[in-house]
């Protein structure tokens, strides 16, 4: 590199320090000023939080990077390099594993390991805060690195990650004024930010918790199974003014139908046989705090009636007790269930769903949230490859493709399961070493209805699913499967949808809700 072209980089970065940039382009625009500076395969900025690593931005590994959460314990070389003051470079004979193996981005599978490794410690304010990788696949490609060089990206990184949470903090300050002009407490609460996902329609769902979590207002919380309802839940009370109190969780699906009413509402000595003392219920339980009624839409009539009662006034009797209660609970519900099909069909009261559905919230099914599918695969393929003990556990391309393009019926559930069943069976296979680098194929992963199936589909499987039906119908549903494809393609940009499909933005919007793939 010439002096000239070494110093442009170097003037860059500092430029770049002045422009008030979202924290994510920041980061990337510096690693991609490192790249520049230091010939490499991979540059990664991660912080420390508690045990583990958090990658804030990554370039040149794979975007599932950036979901997994490295705990220090399993990987010597964080550790050596958390506890090394100043650069560092791992000897090319080093037994120690490379938390990358496997994670470079377009490299085929012979040559994945890395093979040259060096990292610095980076400190804010005096404290520890990170650290920063370099990785490359050729031996020796940082031989000839002076480390005053990496010693200065340290201090640029430093302070760009200074500048960086500085304007996250006004911002955020500035914000937390506005909100409280609004009379909004500021409800942001550690395990919301742990949850893992980026897509737009996850990122909304998060700014609603925030934004209902303060208010004492019913929430219903609707989506497919598997999609994180009781996760929101857990969200919404941890970020309410209730958190300090107790949040009580009912699965309305598994209590037995006789011991409804004093599971929820309590009992007194005697009311029944087995009633061999006083027992408080969920609600009393939940005084001042949360209650969550899981799967509400299997609560039998009347339970729902009893329910209705205790809503309407917060008043409610044990069982066998003469005597009213007055209880202060605020009220969570989750249903996978069509609820206003319920009450149609004469299943659910009407006047117990206007109760719950004062606020309802819609999760997102997992298919609608594109790229977070690699995020969570990343999140998962982690926590799996620590607790089986395994050096590296990727995913092939051809797996990061089908995981894009499988329709996920059971959502965030489903893909941990996937993932899990994906990594045994990988690792029961007689060549598999744990201390190799484990690649996922799409085999591996077993989908059951990935594209391929689709595309496999004869025509007389269409004609014998058409037969019955109007033209109108058969039409609709030729749209329905070939949008739904042509979103997840373009992962759910409907612009871009559009534009594919020649026809404008609203009109494919309108199309959409006549469809019922949207709301
Ligand atoms: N964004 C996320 N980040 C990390 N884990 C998640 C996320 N969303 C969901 N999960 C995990 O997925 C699993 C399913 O979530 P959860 O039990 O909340 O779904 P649910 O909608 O309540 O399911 P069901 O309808 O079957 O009751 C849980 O293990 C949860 O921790």
């Amino acid at each position: 590199m010439t002096t000239l072209s070494w110093l442009n980089s170097i003037t860059n970065l500092v430029d770049d320090l002045a422009l008030e940039l979202p924290s994510a382009e920041r980061y990337q625009r510096l690693l991609m000023a490192i790249r520049r500076l230091v010939s490499c395969d991979a540059v990664a900025l991660l912080r420390l939080e508690g045990d583990y690593l958090v990658p804030l931005a990554v370039n040149g590994l794979s975007k599932d990077t950036l979901g997994r959460r490295f705990v220090i314990d399993d990987h010597p070389r964080f550790k050596i390099l958390l506890d090394c003051p100043e650069p560092m470079r791992f000897p090319a004979n080093s037994p120690l594993p490379d938390p990358y193996d496997g994670l470079i981005d377009g490299v085929t599978s012979q040559q994945l390991e890395v093979h040259d490794c060096m990292g610095c410690v980076l400190f804010c304010h005096g404290k520890l805060w990170g650290l920063l990788t370099l990785d490359a696949l050729e031996r020796n490609s940082f031989d000839k690195v002076d480390f005053n060089l990496l010693q200065l990206i340290a201090s640029l990184t430093v302070a760009t990650v200074n500048v960086g949470e500085r304007i996250e903090q006004l911002r955020s300050q500035a914000k937390l004024e506005q909100e409280r002009a609004e009379s909004f407490r500021l409800a942001i609460t550690q395990p919301i930010h742990k949850w893992i996902g980026e897509s737009e329609p996850f990122l909304k769902l998060k700014k609603e918790i925030e934004l209902v979590a303060n208010s004492d207002l019913t929430v219903l919380i609707t989506g497919e199974t598997g999609v994180g309802k009781e996760l929101v839940a857990y969200g919404i009370h941890q970020a309410s003014a209730r958190n300090r109190q107790p949040l009580v969780a009912v699965n309305c699906a598994a209590l037995p139908e006789n011991l409804i009413e004093s599971e929820l509402f309590g009992h007194v000595k005697g009311a029944f046989s087995g009633a061999i003392s006083d027992r408080a219920g969920k609600f009393e339980q939940a005084n001042n705090g949360t209650l969550f009624l899981d799967e509400v839409g299997e609560l039998p009539l009347a339970a729902q009636a009893k329910l209705l009662r205790v809503l309407q006034n917060g008043q409610l009797q044990r069982v066998g007790a003469d005597k009213e209660l007055h209880v202060n609970v605020r009220i969570l519900a989750a249903t996978n269930r069509d609820l206003t099909n319920e009450v149609k069909e004469g299943r659910f009261r009407a006047d117990l769903y206007h109760r719950l559905s004062v606020y309802p919230m819609h999760i997102p099914s997992l298919r609608a949230r594109g790229n977070d599918i690699l995020l969570l695969a990343g999140y998962f393929l982690e926590q799996n490859r620590s607790r089986l003990g395994l050096r590296a556990l990727r995913l092939e391309p051809l797996a990061q493709a089908a995981l894009l393009a499988y329709s996920w019926p059971g959502n965030v559930r489903e893909l941990e399961h996937v993932i899990a069943r994906a990594a045994l069976r990988l690792l029961s296979r007689s060549v598999a070493n744990k201390q190799t680098i484990l690649s996922l194929s799409k085999q591996d992963l077993q989908l059951l209805d990935n594209d391929q199936d689709k595309l496999e589909e004869t025509p007389v499987n269409l004609h014998s699913q058409a037969k019955g039906k109007d033209l109108r119908s058969i039409q609709d549903d030729f749209l329905r499967n070939y949008i739904s494809e042509r979103l997840q393609v373009h992962q759910n940009n409907l612009s871009a949808t559009a534009r594919e499909l020649g026809v404008n933005r609203a009109n494919l919007a309108r199309l959409l809700k006549r469809l019922q793939l949207r709301k």
